[in-house]
């Protein structure tokens, strides 16, 4: 970790999980504190459960796309990073638009240019001022921006006329969000303003930028692990044709998966797609003996805590998913040194939606085709932004037999 006075200090567990519970008593504190008990309705599991046709929906998409791209032969090579990417944008483009997915789509699109541009200008942002030069790839990124506003505050104009018509919410997450926002009510019972049009635009932003991307990555290096590893992958197919055979994937049955469950969080484990993320003190705290005034911004890094042997034991590096056979608690030697999601007060309110999302797709997945490593995959594991496929994911299914 490092500090704004420019040392660089490893922390480890159990010092660092001082820290995870850090960085929400300040005026932007206060902000995040009304989004999230505003946001806190629209991922409640009743909520999650009205959404699951919207996933297996996206999810059929795929694989029948991928079922047309067979060969004579019966198998086909697919860059896993792509078509999940688009996977997981279908999926928040339905559950957070719902009717209005198209537009959602095109929210999507824009974005995933503007993670592009942002990637590939990311060396030159550190530069002061950098993004306020009028070049091709700022112009066109601000242009992007505006795109992807316009498109939200249309969208979000019309919901809320509805809503004072009388409409219903549709369940879906903008939705959700204004139904609660409408209704916000602090803990003393007094209705206070809840957040404005741009906070709301700025949420929905969030919701592509947080949960695509990460879904994708975790589903794309899940795919890329069972191909190098086919006992497992016979392991988890085995289970789901086991407790679904043909039958539609609901709740309760996804809820079940005990194998995939131990796969998703060892495919976490060894590859976080968000590797790291900061937390800032807000007062003077100890940490690892060293005292730190406020104000100091600590990288937290789940990729250095998730390989750290002395946590984990000396297979630390190999996949192993049943050290969750007993629960995440008892994989490791510190409880709590597993977070993907990341911990306390700030935890990603995603997790549960990303997981059915993740668990739905991988079923989806298994139940219709076996999958390897096309030739061509270069197994390079890369750190910018996220913990991605540097030269995508190149895998070859083959279809099973039915
Ligand atoms: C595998 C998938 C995902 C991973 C690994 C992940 C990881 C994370 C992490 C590490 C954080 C920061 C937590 C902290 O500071 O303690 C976070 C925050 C957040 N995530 Fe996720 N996330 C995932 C999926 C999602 C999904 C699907 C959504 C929404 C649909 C989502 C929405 C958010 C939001 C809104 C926040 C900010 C929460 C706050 O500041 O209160 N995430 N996520």
């Amino acid at each position: 970790m490092s500090n704004k006075f420019g040392h660089i200090q490893k922390v480890k567990f159990p010092a660092l999980s001082k820290l995870l519970a850090v960085g929400v008593a300040t005026h932007e504190g206060e902000k995040w504190v009304k989004h999230r008990r505003i946001l806190n309705p629209a991922f409640h599991v009743e909520k999650l459960k009205i959404m699951l046709p919207a996933f297996s929906l996206c999810c059929e998409e795929l694989v029948n796309k991928w079922a047309q791209s067979l060969g004579p032969d019966g198998s086909c090579e697919v860059d896993a990073s792509l078509e999940l990417q688009s996977l997981t944008g279908d999926v928040i483009s339905r559950t957070a638009f719902g009717s209005s997915y198209l537009e959602g789509r095109r929210i999507f699109q824009l974005q995933s240019e503007q993670v592009g541009r942002f990637m590939a200008a990311i060396h030159k942002i550190m530069i002061p001022g950098y993004t306020s030069f009028p070049t091709k790839n700022n112009r066109r990124m601000r242009q992007i921006n505006n795109e992807i506003e316009s498109i939200l505050r249309a969208l979000i104009g019309k919901r809320m006329q509805a809503m004072q018509e009388g409409g219903s919410t549709n369940n879906d997450l903008i939705g959700l969000l204004l139904e609660s926002n409408k209704t916000d009510v602090n803990e003393n019972g007094q209705s206070i303003p809840g957040m404005s049009i741009e906070e709301v635009i700025e949420e929905c932003k969030l919701f592509y930028f947080a949960g695509m991307e990460t879904t994708s990555i975790l589903l794309t290096w899940t795919m890329v692990v069972l191909s190098m590893h086919p006992e497992w992958q016979d392991r988890a197919r085995e289970e789901v044709l086991g407790l679904f055979g043909k039958h539609k994937l609901d709740y309760e049955g996804l809820n079940r998966l005990k194998t995939v469950t131990m796969i998703l969080y060892e495919v976490l484990r060894l590859y976080p797609p968000a590797s790291a993320f900061t937390r800032q003190t807000y007062k003077e705290i100890e940490i690892g003996g060293i005292r730190y005034p406020p104000g100091v911004i600590f990288e937290m890094s789940v990729l250095y805590t998730h390989h750290d042997k002395d946590i984990w034991g000396d297979d630390v590096h190999q996949f192993r998913p049943d050290r969750f056979a007993e629960g995440i608690f008892k994989a490791s030697k510190e409880p709590g040194a597993f977070f993907p999601f990341g911990w306390g007060p700030r935890i990603c309110i995603g997790q549960n939606f990303a997981l059915l999302e993740a668990k739905m797709a991988l079923c989806m997945i298994l139940r219709c085709f076996e999958f390897e490593l096309a030739p061509s995959y270069t197994h390079a594991p890369h750190t910018v932004m996220m913990l991605r496929p540097m030269h995508g994911a190149q895998i070859k299914l083959r279809a099973i037999s039915s």
